[in-house]
């Protein structure tokens, strides 16, 4: 039940008000010393001007969906658009539904190489979030889902609209928030999400669109 409740929290993006008065970080407050003993990697601008724009104009030919979902009887969009990217039997579920892994496109995969080659970092999945402004969200919830290979990382990386990041320690409910701008990485390390939980609150000031790339690893045929 519990778990029933955090994902539809992530799907609806609900709770998401009451982040509204949530403060923008800057760099020079204190909570950066605490930064360091997080299980997170902030590179701000790891893509140039020129790589963020091959990516956004490949993003334009995504197939991006924007499944309803039902919630008590009734039936809701999801407050974004999201498109899966893959290897053969790499697929995934979200909104209740199996999402079969589509073909990498030629950019994100380049992306997916240059994580390999900078970070160790693997995957052989792509989840592509676009929010087409401020009132587009994603609720709290933890990336822990049953087929994500265990001890994996993720990566997500913005391009377009600054948003908030916040996450949440689950038990102290201690927060922090990072104001992810276009062409920053964040990592998020194993074992975070056994933790801390996360969400993309509504900015109803933000009025461009955002595009999140979060790249994962996923067990292959899992769904045989
Ligand atoms: O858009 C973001 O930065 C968050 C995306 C996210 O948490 C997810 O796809 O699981
Ligand atoms: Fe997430």
């Amino acid at each position: 039940m519990q778990q029933q409740s955090l994902d539809l929290n992530r799907l609806l993006g609900s709770d998401s008000n009451s982040e509204a008065k949530a403060k923008t970080e800057v760099e020079s407050e204190p909570l950066l010393d605490r930064r360091s003993e997080l299980p997170l990697t902030w590179v701000k601008g790891y893509l140039t001007p020129a790589q963020q724009m091959a990516l956004l104009r490949e993003v334009q030919g995504y197939p991006f969906e924007s499944p309803e979902i039902e919630v008590y009887g009734k039936r809701h969009r999801i407050p974004r658009s999201q498109v899966w990217f893959g290897d053969t039997g790499c697929d995934t579920k979200y909104s209740g539904l199996l999402v079969k892994a589509l073909p990498w496109p030629k950019y994100a995969d380049r992306l997916r190489q240059k994580l390999k080659r900078d970070f160790s970092l693997e995957s052989n999945g792509v989840l592509v979030n676009r929010y087409v402004d401020g009132k587009e969200s994603m609720g709290w919830h933890c990336d822990n889902e049953p087929e994500f290979s265990v001890g994996s990382d993720i990566a997500s990386i913005t391009l377009g609209a600054t948003r908030d990041f916040i996450i949440r320690d689950k038990v102290t409910h201690e927060k922090q928030t990072f104001a992810l701008q276009s062409g920053d990485l964040l990592i998020m390390h194993w074992p975070m999400q056994d933790r801390w939980e996360h969400a993309l609150p509504k900015r109803l000031k933000a009025t461009e669109p955002r595009i999140n790339y979060t790249f994962r690893r996923v067990i292959a045929d899992y769904f045989g």
